[in-house]
């Protein structure tokens, strides 16, 4: 069923509130934090804590269920793929909802072979949902689609529970490999919220805006990568 703007925007403002709830919004001390991409940010989100809190774990998968539905449709996917480390969860969470074979890929290949990348069970030609914890420029996303496809899958579609929605060049390098990225919530649900309940004081306020507002720069400023890697 599809859903209204306004449902999908309340899905990103609880999901956001949920992430700032739960402390997974680290701002840095003195040393910023470096990303699996190499930039340097002055914030982190560890999605990896909703695992621990039962009531929001199961109200996000239960949205990540209406977008999946409303986005893509259940019946267009044969199984689901977790993304090693942190998708890994949340994939077997969405498999069990929706009684379908769940699959994880590696980030490294174990082995040889198309198979080395990927654990389960497949038939070349499933249409798999890969799903994440977080994007941050995509390029994890873009190689764990590349492992699935050498495989034989059908991979179109990413769900995640948090996109950074940052790069530009993320969007261009998604269109060329024909892949759609579903979020719950992005950056900007982070700030309206946080803005709305008072949850950043003004100095981390203004440091993470200069930051999602130009992050290469700032990452060149701070020790970090100049550019991403695609
Ligand atoms: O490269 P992107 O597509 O933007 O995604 C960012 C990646 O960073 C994290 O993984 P990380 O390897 O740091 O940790 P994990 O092993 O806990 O998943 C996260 O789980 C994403 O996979
Ligand atoms: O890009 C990353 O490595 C990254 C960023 C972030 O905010 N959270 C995370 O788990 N990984």
């Amino acid at each position: 069923m599809p859903l209204s703007a306004q449902t999908r925007a309340d899905f990103a403002r609880r999901t956001a509130l949920a992430l700032l709830d739960i402390h997974a919004v680290e701002v840095a001390g003195e040393r910023p934090f470096i990303l699996s991409s190499g930039v340097a940010s002055p914030v982190y989100i560890n999605v990896r804590k909703v695992i621990s809190f039962p009531a929001i774990r199961e109200e996000l998968m239960g949205f990540a269920s209406r977008v999946i539905e409303a986005e893509i449709g259940h019946d267009r996917i044969d199984a689901i793929a977790g993304a090693e480390t942190a998708g890994i969860p949340f994939a077997a969470w969405i498999a069990a909802s929706t009684g379908l074979p769940l699959q994880y890929v590696r980030k490294r290949a174990q082995g040889f072979g198309p198979e080395a990348h990927i654990e389960g069970v497949w038939e070349p030609g499933q249409r798999v949902l890969l799903v994440e914890d977080l994007t941050t420029d995509g390029a994890s996303k873009l190689r764990f689609c590349e492992a699935l496809r050498a495989a034989g899958l059908v991979v179109n579609d990413v769900f995640m529970l948090f996109q950074y929605d940052i790069f530009p060049q993320t969007r261009a390098a998604m269109q060329r490999s024909d892949i759609r990225l579903h979020a719950l919530a992005t950056w900007k649900d982070i700030l309206d919220v946080a803005q709305a309940h008072d949850r950043f004081t003004p100095e981390n306020r203004a440091t993470i805006a200069a930051f999602l507002h130009d992050p290469l720069a700032w990452s060149a400023a701070h020790g970090g990568a100049r550019s991403l890697a695609f």
